[in-house]
């Protein structure tokens, strides 16, 4: 905990505390504060919320135990800089502890994704003609040209109509936004562009809200905004029920039409002509493979900005991981694959167990804690030199499971991750002991040795499964190559 100047204590939200933070600051929500469990239980988390409810969602801010018996709290972005100081009026456990209570801006926000893009509901409105209708579209998808050809038909159905794109980000990413914003091009002369971020559940740690409460929230912070009409393209958001502050325009669904050439409602579209969106996955998997997103569903400048956002698997970079016992081929398939890989023209570091050991990791035991220590830190490198866009092969026996998990989610984070399971039964390993290391553990020479006397949890997640003791050495890199090459990380 920490008192600035004598002050009080200050702490830094979760993403959720943050993004409602945010909308209370911005004049987006209502509310003076963040609300008491009584008007949070009213509002409810399921179904829809009551009539006349001043806000369609919770807004709850849960802080950790040493803050339940704070009275003001100075609420901080993640960098530590103060945003708002809260006046603690109720503190409640539910799970964690809960504060309630009025927040008053400290100084403007300056952290956050697309900060100079932030403007706030009073900017917007005290900068437009109110007499005109404004259609807000809440996106955080790319706007392809089903939802372009929709934005265009909305605005020609409400005449003479403003147009507001609320991009909808998270705080701590740019999410889809650099794709919402290459259609600025594309649409009428004078669209403006805000980032927001949408909470999408009471506090941090408390479940998802349904699409229908998401769809709510987005129309009530439209409304903020100025908006009259409201169209939603977004994964999360679908047209709520009813009791919405402004018009939320149907979804009813479009297909392209071939015959015509264009975009329309599916119900126009000439029978049998009536052509389908490519799905996000679909989107995806073009992308990781570097084939163009075809000209009748995506205009040229978002599928330029989703290239940028998502390479293709062969510029991405990668982290090869092999597991497996001691003596099962890790070492031996991943220096060939490697040299494969060096061969297909892709820069490759090859983390070998053995070099880890002893340049990365010496002085490290078998012991759980170093085993674990052992594998972050190579998984560390790992998603550095993924960074870069290299490929890193990784060939230690990484026996637990969660460590692997941490791995994956750390190279994830910075390029792809693919685990070969190399699943050599532990009678063939120990049969090839190679370098005695089997004898001397079994005669209780060499403690805690994996598959011995130390666990080997078996991969159930391995994207391939290798077994060195019904293949020769040739086949076993052959195999693990193809599927780099199926998989778009090496050229054809
Ligand atoms: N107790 C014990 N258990 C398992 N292995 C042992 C042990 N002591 C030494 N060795 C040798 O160290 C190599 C495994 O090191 P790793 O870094 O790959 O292990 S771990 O991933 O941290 O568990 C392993 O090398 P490989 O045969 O290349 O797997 C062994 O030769
Ligand atoms: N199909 C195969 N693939 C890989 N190695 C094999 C194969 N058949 C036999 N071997 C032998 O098994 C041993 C595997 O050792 P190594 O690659 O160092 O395993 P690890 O790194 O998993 O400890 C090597 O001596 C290798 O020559």
């Amino acid at each position: 905990m920490t008192h600035p100047a004598g002050g009080p204590a200050a702490f830094t939200p979760g993403p959720q505390g943050l993004a409602h933070l945010e909308l209370l600051l911005a004049g987006s929500c209502p509310l003076p504060g963040f609300m008491t469990r009584a008007e949070a239980a009213r509002i409810g988390r399921s179904g829809p919320p009551p009539a006349g409810a001043p806000w369609p969602v919770p807004v709850e801010l849960s802080v950790p135990d040493e803050f339940a018996d704070a009275r003001a709290l100075v609420l901080t972005d993640p960098e530590g800089a103060p945003l708002a100081e809260l006046a603690v009026t109720e503190t409640h456990r539910d799970g964690t502890v809960r504060l309630a209570g009025e927040v008053r801006p400290a100084a403007p926000p300056v952290y956050g994704s697309l900060r100079s893009l932030r403007l706030t509901a009073r900017q917007v409105r005290s900068s437009r003609d109110e007499r005109r209708a404004l259609l807000a579209v809440v996106a955080d998808r790319p706007l392809h040209h089903r939802a372009l050809a929709r934005i265009r038909a909305a605005l020609e159905r409400l005449g003479d109509a403003d147009l507001l794109v609320l991009v909808d980000v998270p705080l701590d990413a740019e999410g889809a936004a650099p794709a919402v914003l290459a259609a600025g091009p594309l649409l009428p002369e004078g669209t403006r562009f805000a980032a927001v971020t949408l909470p999408v559940a009471a506090a941090d740690g408390a479940p998802e809200w349904s699409a229908e409460r998401h769809g709510l929230l987005a129309a009530h912070v439209a409304a903020a905004y100025g908006a009259t009409h409201v169209l939603l393209e977004s994964a999360r958001a679908v047209e709520p029920p009813s009791g919405a502050p402004v018009k939320v325009l149907a979804a009813e669904e479009w297909a392209y039409d071939t015959a015509r050439q264009r975009w329309r409602p599916a119900e126009e579209a000439a029978p049998g002509h009536a052509r389908r969106e490519l799905t996000e996955a679909d989107v995806a998997e073009a992308l990781d493979h570097g084939r163009p997103l075809p000209e009748w569903f995506t205009p040229e400048p978002v599928a330029a900005a989703l290239a940028r956002m998502r390479p293709s698997r062969a510029d991405r970079g990668l982290t090869l991981f092999f597991t497996g016992l001691s003596g099962s081929g890790k070492s031996t398939v991943a220096r060939g694959v490697a040299e494969e890989i060096r061969r297909a023209g892709r820069t490759v570091t090859l983390l070998d167990g053995d070099v880890v050991r002893r340049m990365l990791s010496s002085g490290l035991t078998f012991s759980r804690a170093d085993r674990d220590l052992n594998i972050r830190r190579i998984g560390y490198v790992a998603s550095e030199i993924a960074r870069h866009g290299g490929v890193a092969v990784c060939a230690p026996i990484a026996p637990y499971a969660a460590t692997r998990a941490e791995v994956r989610r750390m190279a994830e984070d910075t390029g792809d991750f693919f685990l070969v399971y190399v699943a050599t039964p532990i009678e063939v390993c120990e049969a090839r002991d190679r370098k005695g290391l089997y004898a001397k553990a079994r005669a209780g020479e060499i403690p805690e040795f994996t598959g011995v006397s130390d666990p080997y949890e078996a991969p159930e997640d391995a994207d391939l499964v290798i077994d060195t003791s019904a293949e020769s050495e040739a086949e076993s890199v052959a195999r693990v190559v193809a599927a780099l090459r199926d998989g778009g990380w090496l050229p054809r």
